[in-house]
């Protein structure tokens, strides 16, 4: 024979004796024959006495394999021949491996992996006896039954549906978690039907990661459990509110001075509780208030650093702790920071930057440990190019400066604050809530309010006090002081130029030169002298002057 014929099958039956005694097609070449005697006879898989063979025949020097399918019986062996080179996978893979039986066997039969077969139509056609024993089913119960009911969580209908794989799924049943994979199958181009596969053993790195994530969640849950409530001091959802909200919750992780600007009235002290209770390991701290316009400049120093007894005359006798010390481990609020004397500004400076005090009467010096938040409703670019206030103080205090917006840019929040004034003030009464309607808002948000929250709240307060029926009325409101309260002439420009600045924000190079020009007179033209002044080095000096002198 000078070739073999191709593209045909072959039918080779032996007898009980291993002769062949019939032969169709492929069957009847005589080098077919031959190999096909050399092949054992299968017993390794009983019952089904089926096995998958490759047989090679060399011809010509061309070697073409073969897939012979083998089905025995007592007295028969009926040996199927067909041409492997089909380039077809799963002939290949035949055609490749000697033991792809085996192979495929496993896949059904392994206790690893939990097959399962849907039509179409999401019926079960198949499923593997270590998913059957999975879902304590018996041998062939769930066949013909829909996936979704034989399977819980199954999406083997939906993937037998839409044709698109759904591939390493984390699937988590009774705590335990598992891999799955569902793969539509095609025939001729078009979903036949789905097979999952439930991989029991989780990649150890998997479940690793997966502990490690319950971590971080654990963790998560406790900083919401610790920071919304801190939120939630911080009444309303207006944009330029929601934008405070992320820079304190940002904030709240980091060891930074915060600066917080805005009109008289805005919530800047609310808002520095808000980052205290947000800080992670501050809450069971304390925050240390102090407001630097309400006490004599002669007291600032006494406040702040604490004194030694018999320090001065009129103080305790016993001493006083000063408020760095109180604050210890916490918040030192300094409010209306812009007040401060500049002896006592350069005092500041210096606890910032060693972090340690000396009380008043005292030669030893303490570490102190806290966060510095302050505030101020002043316009601080103006104090500084004023030298009133000093700008390697306001370089220390501003590590993150937050900017409060006036009440007139967030009047949306109206309906969410006026029912809060309303609720705690009644609470704190204990009087009856009454109701307050749309019109209440609209009827805010029509007037001016230089006074900002605090303002609102004091109005709704007094109108509350009016109100002698179950609802909150317009005539309440006009029975107060009248409205248009405005704050001394004098805050009120200096309010408006907050304002101005929030809008046109200065660059802050720009406050710097001013400082510079400012000092640079003030030592009468000695530049080393006006750069130690501001805390700052003669070539950064030099660098800013040029920026603006060259244009
Ligand atoms: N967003 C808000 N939600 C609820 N209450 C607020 C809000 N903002 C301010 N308040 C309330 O308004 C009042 C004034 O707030 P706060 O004292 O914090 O303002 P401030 O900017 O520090 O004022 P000042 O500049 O006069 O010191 C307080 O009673 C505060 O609780």
């Amino acid at each position: 024979m000078s070739s073999i014929k191709t593209n045909s099958l072959g039918l080779i039956v032996l007898n009980a004796e291993q002769h062949i005694c019939f032969a169709l097609g492929l069957g009847t070449d005589s080098h077919i024959q031959q190999e096909v005697l050399t092949l054992k006879r299968p017993s390794s898989f009983t019952p089904e006495k089926a096995s998958l063979n490759t047989i090679h025949i060399t011809v010509n020097e061309v070697t073409i394999p073969y897939v012979c399918i083998s089905l025995s019986s007592e007295d028969m062996q009926i040996i199927f021949i067909r041409e492997a080179k089909t380039e077809h996978e799963l002939v290949d893979f035949i055609a490749a491996v000697p033991f792809a039986l085996p192979i495929l066997n496993y896949f059904v039969s392994s206790p690893h992996i939990a097959l399962s077969v849907a039509n179409h139509k999401g019926e079960i056609s198949y499923l593997s006896t270590s998913n059957e024993a999975y879902w304590q089913l018996s041998r062939g119960e769930a066949i013909n039954q829909s996936a979704k009911t034989v399977i819980p969580n199954s999406r083997l209908h939906e993937v037998a549906k839409s044709g698109v794989a759904e591939l390493a799924q984390l699937q988590v049943l009774d705590g335990e978690s598992r891999i799955v994979n569902r793969i539509p199958i095609r025939q001729e181009g078009k979903v036949v039907g789905a097979i999952g596969q439930l991989v029991f053993t989780e990649p150890k790195e998997f479940a690793n990661m997966r502990e490690q994530l319950k971590t971080y969640e654990k963790t998560v849950a406790n900083l919401k459990k610790q920071i919304q409530p801190a939120l939630s001091l911080i009444i309303g959802e207006s944009p330029p509110i929601q934008r405070i909200k992320r820079e304190i919750l940002t904030i709240s992780n980091l060891d930074v001075s915060v600066l917080i600007l805005g009109n008289s009235g805005t919530g800047k002290e609310l808002v520095a509780k808000a980052i205290h209770e947000a800080t992670h390991g501050h809450q069971d701290k304390p925050m240390i208030s102090l407001n630097l316009a309400a006490i004599p400049t002669t007291l600032i120093e006494a406040e702040l650093f604490g004194y030694e007894p018999g320090a001065f005359t009129g103080g305790k006798k016993e001493g006083q702790k000063g408020k760095f010390e109180e604050a210890e481990g916490g918040t030192l609020f300094l409010d209306e920071v812009g007040d401060i004397p500049l002896e006592i500004q350069l005092k500041l400076l210096r606890v910032l930057e060693d972090r340690t005090i000396q009380k008043i009467g005292s030669n030893k010096t303490k570490k102190v440990n806290f966060r510095l938040i302050t505030a101020t409703h002043r316009n601080i670019q103006e104090l500084i190019e004023a030298g009133k206030f000093r700008l390697d103080l306001f370089y220390r205090i501003s590590g993150v400066t937050l900017r409060l917006p006036a009440l007139q840019q967030r009047l949306e929040d109206i309906p969410l604050l006026v029912p809060h004034f309303i609720q705690n003030f009644c609470r704190r009464n204990n009087l009856p809530t009454p109701c307050c309607s749309p019109s209440i808002y609209r009827y805010l948000a029509q007037k001016e309010w230089p006074g900002n929250i605090r303002q609102l709240k004091q109005k709704i307060e007094e109108a509350l006090v009016f109100c002698d029926s179950k609802e909150l009325l317009i005539e309440n409101f006009e029975r107060g002081a009248p409205f248009e309260m405005v704050p001394s002439a004098s805050t009120t420009s200096l309010d408006h130029k907050i304002d101005a600045e929030y809008s046109q924000p200065k660059p802050i190079k720009q406050i710097e030169y001013h400082a510079i020009v400012e000092a640079i007179q003030r030592f009468q033209g000695h530049k080393s002298k006006a750069a130690k002044s501001l805390g700052i080095s003669r070539s950064y000096l030099y660098k800013i002057l040029k920026l603006y002198e060259k244009d």
